[in-house]
């Protein structure tokens, strides 16, 4: 279980977080929505302790991650593996060096920057690109491949840092519906098979109530919506996105774009219905 409890964040005279306080059960796939500014990437950023919070605090499984330090600290950034939306892949390398420079926290460094990976290492990075379907990319250079395909690479690297958690900041952001889909379901792939707690921060309603078990709404930096997809209703939707007018959709304006998927998806919620 990963609780956090009253976390907040100050930059300045803004709160960025606001007493944000979720339980979330191992193996749970959480979207945090909520319109932009609203804290998501902020909240993410503190699990991972790339930001140090203001206030508050982070337990895994009965460690209290807000006192990590140095080489525990790395450790747990390794196993709460994360995912940014313009993939954080190095250009000019292979994906398959790439993929094992997720091997970091484990491989040390130096041995990182000098290339010099373990057979293990190389098996493991292999065993992730072929999940992803990334195997026949393995030698090119991740800046040649498409977005989607380096975003996919990137949580091939992720997974190779054996983590526990899976944190995903916007991670279809930047890619077209097709390649959106494909990064949706590996990511619930990933969750489904492997177990991982998977919190993916998403502009996208509709992909959130798609894929996700569980739905945190942020406004203002404070959980506004915390609950199972079917309990967001249009009145919690307009209240979290702020729109007045009863007549409006939830629209991409507003939600980002929406995603059409094989099954069981739901159409784009409109107010009223
Ligand atoms: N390092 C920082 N210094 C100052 N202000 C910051 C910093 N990081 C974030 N903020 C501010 O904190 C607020 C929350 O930002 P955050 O990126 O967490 O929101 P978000 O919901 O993820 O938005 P988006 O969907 O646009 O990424 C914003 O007003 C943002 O400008």
């Amino acid at each position: 279980m990963l609780v956090v409890e009253q976390l907040s964040k100050v930059f300045g005279d803004l709160t960025a977080v606001d007493g944000v306080s979720l339980a979330i059960p191992k193996g749970q796939m959480v979207g945090v929505i909520g319109r932009s500014g609203a804290g998501k990437s902020t909240l993410l950023r503190m699990i991972n302790r790339l930001t140090d919070p203001t206030r508050g605090s982070i337990d895994n499984e009965g460690q209290d991650v807000t006192a990590l330090k140095g080489h525990d600290l790395r450790l747990w950034r390794a196993s709460c593996a994360m995912i940014f939306q313009q993939f954080n892949l190095i250009d000019r390398m292979d994906v398959l060096t790439n993929v094992m420079v997720g091997r970091i926290a484990h491989t040390g460094f130096a041995r990182s920057m000098l290339r010099s990976f373990t057979d293990q290492d190389r098996v493991r990075a292999i065993q992730a690109l072929d999940r992803l379907d990334l195997v026949p990319q393995a030698l090119q250079r991740a800046g040649t491949l498409s977005g989607g395909q380096q975003q996919r690479v990137a949580i091939a690297k992720a997974l190779v840092q054996n983590p526990s958690i899976m944190l995903a900041d916007e991670p279809i952001a930047s890619l077209d519906p097709a390649n959106a889909v494909r990064v949706m379901e590996a990511l619930r792939s990933i969750n489904r098979t492997d177990g991982l707690t998977v919190l993916v921060n998403l502009h996208t309603l509709d992909t959130a109530r798609s894929y996700c078990d569980r739905i945190v709404a942020m406004k203002d930096g404070r959980v506004h919506f915390d609950g199972a997809p079917r309990a967001l209703t249009t009145e919690k939707v307009r209240a979290i996105y702020g729109t007045d007018d009863l007549s409006d959709e939830i629209n991409e304006a507003v939600t980002s774009t929406s995603l059409q998927t094989g099954s069981c998806r739901p159409q784009r919620q409109a107010v009223g219905t």
